[in-house]
Order: C-alpha cells, then sequence, then structure tokens
C-alpha cells in the first residue's frame, strides 16, 4: 500500500478528548499479590492509570501482566492487595453492592450470555433482576438495545445456541449497554471474528461511542481493533502501566514489548496502513 494512503478505518478513529475532560476511573498505586510467603507472586506493583470521559483506551500487554486482572478491580469484583480504584468518582468495591450494571457494562471476551435465556431476556436480564419495571417495559428496553448492536427485530426470540459469533458479540454488546452505563469495559472484542465481522464491530462500538458519549476501556491484542478505535494506548509490563498516550506516541516508546507488540511482522503489517505519523524508530520518552 501507498505509504501515505490512510485505511478508512483510522482516518475515522475517535479524536481525544480535552486533556481536562473529567476523569471516569483513577487507579493509584495498584499492587495485586496472589498467595502468600514463599509462594507470593506479584502481578501488579505501584500501578497508576487515569481514564477521562470520551477516552477509547486499550488495555495492551503480555500474556498473564495481569490485563483481565486490573479489568476485574475496576469493575469491583475483585479488590487490589493494596492502592486504590476509583470508578466516577466512588471506590470500585462500591459498584458490586450497589449494582455495577448502572455504571460499568461488561461485554466478556466470548459473550457469556445464558445458554437458556433466548436473546430479548439475555438483554434484558439486568432489568429483570431489578424486578422493579414490568415485563413489556422490560422486553421495550431490550429492543431498542437490540437494535442499537444492529440487529433486527426478528433474532430476539432465537437461542444463543443458533447465532453467529458475530451475533453473540452483539447480543451481548446490547446486554452490556441496557442500564445506559457510561463507561463500558470490552475484554477482546473482536476475538474469534474473521476481519470482515472484526471490522464491522469496530465501526458499531465507533457509532455507539460517539452516540452514547461512552468512556471504553478495552483489553486487545488485536493491532487492527486497537488502531482503528483507541484515541489512548496503555502499555501493561514489568508489573505497571508503562506508558500511557496515544497510539502514535505509544509506539514510539522504547521498551521490547513495544518493538515485539507493534514492531513485530503482525504489528508492522498493521503501522503499514497507518498515516505517515506512525512511521519511524521507536524513541525513548523524554
Ligand atoms: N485468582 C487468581 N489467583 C491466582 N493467580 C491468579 C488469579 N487470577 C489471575 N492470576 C494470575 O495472574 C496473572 C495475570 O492474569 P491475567 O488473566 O490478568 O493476565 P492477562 O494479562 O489478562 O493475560 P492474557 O493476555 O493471556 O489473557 C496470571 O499469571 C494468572 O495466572
Amino acid at each position: 500500500m501507498d505509504a501515505g494512503a490512510q485505511p478508512a478505518a483510522l482516518s475515522q478513529a475517535p479524536a481525544p478528548p480535552p486533556e481536562d475532560a473529567p476523569v471516569v476511573v483513577e487507579v493509584r498505586d495498584l499492587s495485586t499479590v496472589f498467595g502468600e510467603g514463599k509462594d507470593a507472586f506479584t502481578v501488579h506493583k505501584d500501578l497508576n492509570l487515569t481514564v477521562r470521559k470520551g477516552e477509547i483506551l486499550s488495555l495492551v500487554g503480555g500474556s498473564g501482566t495481569g490485563k483481565t486482572v486490573l479489568l476485574r478491580h475496576i469493575l469491583g469484583l475483585t479488590q487490589p492487595t493494596s492502592g486504590t480504584v476509583t470508578v466516577l468518582g466512588r471506590p470500585a468495591s462500591e459498584l458490586t453492592t450497589d449494582g455495577a450494571t448502572t455504571r460499568v457494562g461488561m461485554l466478556f471476551q466470548h459473550g457469556a450470555l445464558f445458554s437458556a435465556f433466548n436473546v430479548i431476556d439475555n438483554i434484558g436480564f439486568a432489568l429483570q433482576e431489578q424486578g422493579t419495571l414490568p415485563k413489556d417495559v422490560i422486553h421495550d428496553a431490550a429492543l431498542v438495545k437490540l437494535q442499537m448492536a444492529g440487529l433486527k427485530p426478528e433474532v430476539a426470540t432465537r437461542m444463543p445456541a443458533d447465532l453467529s459469533g458475530g451475533m453473540i458479540k452483539r447480543v451481548a454488546l446490547a446486554r452490556a449497554l441496557i442500564m445506559d452505563p457510561p463507561l463500558l469495559l470490552l475484554d477482546e472484542p473482536t476475538a474469534g471474528l474473521d476481519p470482515n465481522g472484526s471490522d464491522e464491530f469496530c465501526e458499531l462500538l465507533k457509532e455507539l461511542h460517539a452516540t452514547l458519549g461512552l468512556t471504553v476501556i478495552m483489553v486487545t491484542h488485536d493491532l487492527d481493533s486497537l488502531f482503528a478505535l483507541s484515541t489512548t494506548v496503555a502499555v501493561l509490563a514489568d508489573k505497571h502501566v508503562i506508558v500511557t498516550g496515544t497510539p502514535a506516541e505509544v509506539v514510539r516508546f522504547d521498551h521490547p514489548f513495544i518493538h515485539h507488540f507493534f514492531l513485530g511482522d503482525r504489528g508492522r503489517r498493521a503501522m503499514a496502513a497507518l498515516p505517515p505519523e506512525f512511521a519511524g524508530s521507536p524513541v525513548k520518552e523524554s
């Protein structure tokens, strides 16, 4: 491809929010240690991360560096050994007691739909659990989210086993959005999708981010979706976030993981299609 050519996906990647946009997630001096004594295993040490309203932040790092563990801390499902995690101004630990789904939507890697429920009941599950709304209101709300996720109303009565991988992702996304959460967490959103399905899902995420004013944190190994969607990239290595910045800034940071991830064959292929500011050697942080 011509070095100056810009693929449609990247040229439309969302612009980062202003530097003074409100903070949505604040992780301070976080440590996570599993086990005790001689079996103690440190996953995170002195980890800091700030995510502002409107960002789509991609969290990348090698296998086992603690990306999923960090997402679970942000969801309030687990507690770090030390440090603080604040979500929308409150401790993440309060999310679970207070109904995390009202403020944080989570899209799990394989969709995690309830196999015994049809599509519309999966989407409306969190509203149903609240037990405050009549069934027909929940049904209508779920139908709106179904269509928002790009699916036709006739899909509503299908069972998860009868859906394609791309449809499962969309139903899971509709379910994550049922309570209109301002923050959406995505674990490998394009894993298991073919390149077309992956591009379409990225387009959908981009549209929803813009129309709903979402803040998004996603864990991804997929460089195409990373470059198509991210306003910000945070790299987890050596037990903490070693660099946070725009994709163009992060690829220039001098660290073995970044060389391997962005400048290996796979990374070079993805970057070959990018605008000129991505070209050139990585440089050390000033
Ligand atoms: N509950 C737990 N008890 C003990 N160790 C755990 C627990 N949860 C995670 N770990 C360990 O913490 C480390 C980080 O796990 P995590 O799943 O967050 O990695 P990851 O960065 O998401 O990896 P991948 O990219 O391969 O999915 C791993 O070594 C894992 O085995």
